[in-house]
């Protein structure tokens, strides 16, 4: 583990914590901070730049893994007799598609290891050279068993960067745009998938045009390798490893648009809150022998995840929202949906599967509108009834066109293009709901995952709900065909929508309102039990303090300032 330097000893020297930290709020009236315990404590919106450039440069790795997911459809039907000589065989097929979720799913829980040992940012340098390397082994492929390597290396970039990309940003953001930060992982992610099925496009008819297809998933990795030079580490990590010093020069970066004085006591604060949140923890393992006593243990921390009720509550929220992200069916539209549009007798089945990707990345930017604002709870609560009626709907149209309704064994595209009735077109308008509801809420939300855990337990819960993000992926992508021929299109779309109902009720009873609640304050909601009404308290009581504060603010500078705040 990394020693302090002497830039961390001059740092904390120069700065020690000050106690008037959790100083009143008299002590405190030439700032507008909110106050409340465990909640935010910077000025509203005076964040620096440094923040927006740090994130970006991270969501870099989210654009690679939506690309390099989203392309793999228009590469398979390009590749013709290019790899071995002769046509790709359904196992050829089905063991490059699979072979991505396997290593992202293997390589998710590793990043908990490996971020706790040497730091968030080097995972993520780890995943883009997986990335180049994965996508040059693609682009270079002559026979199936190279693709094949290739496809694994770039799944285990997505595993390790689809877990390290929301914990990085989570751990740098301030608590008040937590959620919209790393909402941008997930704008990348549908934005990769959008340029996925542009390039997919773009190249389709071009001689040994796959080969660009996924080579040039090579570019973007390599502009991460080179901005990752600049990229801070994570502040929560530097205090854990003992290097306070770097880790109080990342927060006044992060922080770089407050006042001095303002900047200096949220630096404190947040320095304060880990080294508590450090201490307690520590103090845990001497008071409680059984979580065994070598504090930078993985068994340590992994017995410390299942066997406190807090922490294992964190991981069973977190698990389920990624399970039903990916069990509520979206990804079978995402992989199959040209499949399902043209046995609907939609002619172009390739615009329509673009007008799926296409409103998943709209409705994303939405969900970064309102994900701090409304809360992650009221938008999945408001969100999954919509994405519920929606796949009710497709089931009763499936169960009412023929050629589609349960018994038929395999959709006959004749019978569809027999019926000269509405039932395709509102077919696609209740897809294209349910894709809008999907990407405001479910989408997006079970990425806030590593805010649910304490540090010392935060990668390794982030790398195990990640995990769990693509083991249920690898569920859907391989059961969705089977089920549509076997249990009908009508009943697959109802399993879908069961599934949705399942998750709107245990969010109702077990997912408390994180959002503005600093990181150091959530576990608190965890300890004695699902902390859902005092959440939802806290939330209403910062909600008013925000508005006072705005109030305030627009008395002291004028109407306009409000707008400038936002
Ligand atoms: O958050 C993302 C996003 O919603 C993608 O569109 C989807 O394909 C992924 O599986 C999911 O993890």
């Amino acid at each position: 583990m990394a020693q302090p330097t002497d830039e961390d000893r001059r740092d904390s020297a120069d700065e020690p914590l000050m106690a008037s930290d959790n100083s009143s709020n008299d002590e405190r009236e030439d700032s507008p901070s909110i106050e409340l315990p465990g909640q935010t404590r910077a000025p509203m919106h005076k964040a620096g730049k440094v923040i927006w450039l740090l994130t970006l440069s991270a969501g870099i790795s989210g654009l690679l893994f939506g690309y390099d997911t989203g392309v793999i459809s228009s590469t398979l039907v390009s590749i013709g007799s290019d790899l071995s000589g002769h046509d790709l065989t359904t196992t050829d097929k089905s063991l490059i598609t699979a072979v991505t979720s396997l290593f992202a799913l293997l390589s998710a829980p590793l990043t908990g290891v490996f971020a706790d040992k040497y730091g968030r940012r080097s995972v993520l340098l780890l995943a883009s050279i997986l990335f180049v390397l994965g996508a040059i082994i693609q682009a270079a492929a002559g026979i199936v068993s190279i693709m094949v390597v290739g496809r694994a290396a770039v799944g285990a970039a997505v595993g390790l960067a689809s877990c390290a990309t929301p914990l990085y940003i989570t751990e740098l953001a301030p608590a008040e745009m937590r959620g919209r930060l790393v909402t941008i992982q997930s704008l990348f992610v549908t934005g990769g998938q959008v340029v996925a099925y542009l390039v997919g496009w773009t190249f389709a008819g071009q001689l040994h045009g796959w080969r660009w297809m996924v080579g040039l998933g090579a570019f973007p990795a390599m502009l991460q390798l080179f901005l990752l030079a600049f990229m801070f580490e994570s502040p929560r990590w530097l205090v854990q490893i003992g290097r306070e010093g770097r880790a109080r020069h990342v927060l006044r970066r992060i922080y770089g648009g407050l006042t001095e004085d303002e900047q200096k006591r949220t630096v404190d604060s947040v320095v304060l809150d880990i080294q508590t949140e450090i201490a307690a923890e520590a103090k845990l393992d001497d008071d409680e022998p059984q979580f065994g006593n070598t504090r930078s243990s993985f068994l340590t921390t992994a017995r410390q995840l299942f066997e406190i009720p807090g922490n294992r509550r964190a991981l069973t929220i977190a698990c389920m929202l990624q399970a039903t992200q990916q069990l509520c069916g979206f990804n079978s539209l995402m992989y199959f949906s040209a499949t399902i549009f043209s046995l609907l007798g939609f002619t172009n089945p390739i615009t329509t599967s673009l007008s799926v990707a296409l409103t998943n990345f709209i409705f994303t930017i939405a969900a970064f509108a309102f994900i701090d604002t409304l809360g992650r709870r009221r938008i999945l609560l408001f969100s999954i009834p919509i994405m519920m009626l929606a796949l009710g709907w497709c089931s009763w149209v499936f169960y009412n066109m023929k050629g589609l309704a349960p018994g038929a064994k395999q959709p006959k595209v004749s019978f569809i293009q027999d019926d000269r009735s509405r039932w395709p077109q509102s077919l696609l308008g209740a897809m294209l709901i349910y894709v809008a509801a999907y990407a405001i809420g479910l989408g997006c939300v079970p990425w806030q995952q590593s805010e649910l855990f304490p540090l010392r337990v935060r990668s390794l819960g982030s790398g195990i709900s990640t995990a769990t993000n693509w083991s249920s992926n690898f569920v859907i992508g391989i059961t969705f065909l089977p089920m549509m021929e076997f249990l009908s299109p009508s009943v697959t779309f109802a399993v879908y929508a069961f599934v949705c109902l399942l998750d709107w009720v245990a969010i109702l009873k077990i997912y408390p309102e994180t959002a503005g609640l600093e990181l150091e304050g959530i576990g608190g909601l965890l300890k004695d039990g699902w902390g859902v009404e005092k959440s939802l308290e806290g939330f209403r009581e910062r909600k008013d303090l925000q508005a006072r504060q705005a109030r305030e603010h627009s008395k002291s500078h004028g109407v306009w300032a409000l707008f400038r705040r936002r």
